[in-house]
């Protein structure tokens, strides 16, 4: 059996991630939290999943590299100097860092970065989230997947394109950009719709995840990929074959 560790194991995630790892065919070897040492965890396990929070990234990817144990990241609110470490990490171990780890999210993304491609600039894109009334970092880490999948499809990047949040005298929408909004409130787990406007039609592709269990089921399959592969940085369309 894959022994996986858990960094946020007392967190939503991580208590979600144990109630699922032995029906996934994972043994939890431990867990770290605040307070305790990340590398005591590291050399312990085959592979590592981290739903923590962003500040404790860098010190869970050095024990990893030290361990020289691969990681999943799913943790969000990452800042581009935390994208920086984790290449630096792939470059010693693997390491899949992803702001989602369900099915339907992954198939999602390529749908958005398809229908961008197609529709073009005449239409609008705009992207909603919400999520529940604990969550820290805004916009979600899959809006801003999401926002990434849509731009590519315009031959963009959600840099250029990306219009996070409106309040003002804004102006009339700029042709080729991507809004975002984010919602928070109640228990809902991660609801994401991606709204194509154009002149009197609209489409909308909409994510609704009812349950944490469908993340956490993807991260204990993406630990599981990951510990066969060689160093290197991987998404979640390299587990699900996408
Ligand atoms: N990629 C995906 O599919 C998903 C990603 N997420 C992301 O996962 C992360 C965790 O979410 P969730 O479980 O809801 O959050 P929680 O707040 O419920 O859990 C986070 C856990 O990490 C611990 N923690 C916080 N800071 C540190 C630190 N510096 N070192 C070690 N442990 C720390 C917390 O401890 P304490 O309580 O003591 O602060 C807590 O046990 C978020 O970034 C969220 O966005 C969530 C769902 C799916
Ligand atoms: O914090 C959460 O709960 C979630 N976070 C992830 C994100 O930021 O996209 C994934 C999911 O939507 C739940």
């Amino acid at each position: 059996m894959t022994k996986l560790g858990i960094y946020g194991s007392l967190g939503r995630m991580g208590q979600a991630i144990a109630n699922v790892a032995p029906e996934e065919g994972a043994m939890i070897c431990g867990g770290a939290d605040i307070g305790d040492d990340p590398l005591e965890l590291a050399k312990q396990c085959d592979v590592l999943v981290d739903f923590s929070a962003a500040p404790a990234i860098e010190a869970h990817l050095a024990a990893a590299r030290a361990a020289k144990t691969p990681i999943v990241i799913g943790t969000t609110g990452l800042t581009s100097a935390h994208q920086a470490a984790i290449d630096a990490a792939a470059g010693e171990i693997g390491v899949l860092q992803t702001g989602n780890t369900s099915l339907g999210i992954a198939l999602l993304a390529k749908l958005v970065r398809e229908a961008a491609q197609r529709l073009g600039t005449d239409w609008d894109i705009e992207i909603v989230e919400m999520h529940h009334r604990n969550k820290v970092d805004a916009p979600s880490g899959t809006a801003l997947m999401l926002g990434e999948a849509a731009a590519g499809g315009i031959g963009s990047t959600f840099t250029e394109a990306g219009v996070i949040g409106r309040a003002g005298l804004t102006g009339a929408r700029a042709s080729g950009t991507v809004g975002l909004a984010s919602l928070r409130g109640g228990s809902v787990v991660g609801d994401h719709s991606v709204v194509f406007a154009g002149n009197g039609e609209r489409i909308e592709l909409t994510h609704r995840a009812d349950d944490r269990a469908i993340f956490a089921r993807g991260a204990v399959r993406a630990a599981m990929w990951l510990a066969k592969q060689p160093a290197g940085r991987y998404d979640m369309g390299a587990v699900l074959g996408l």
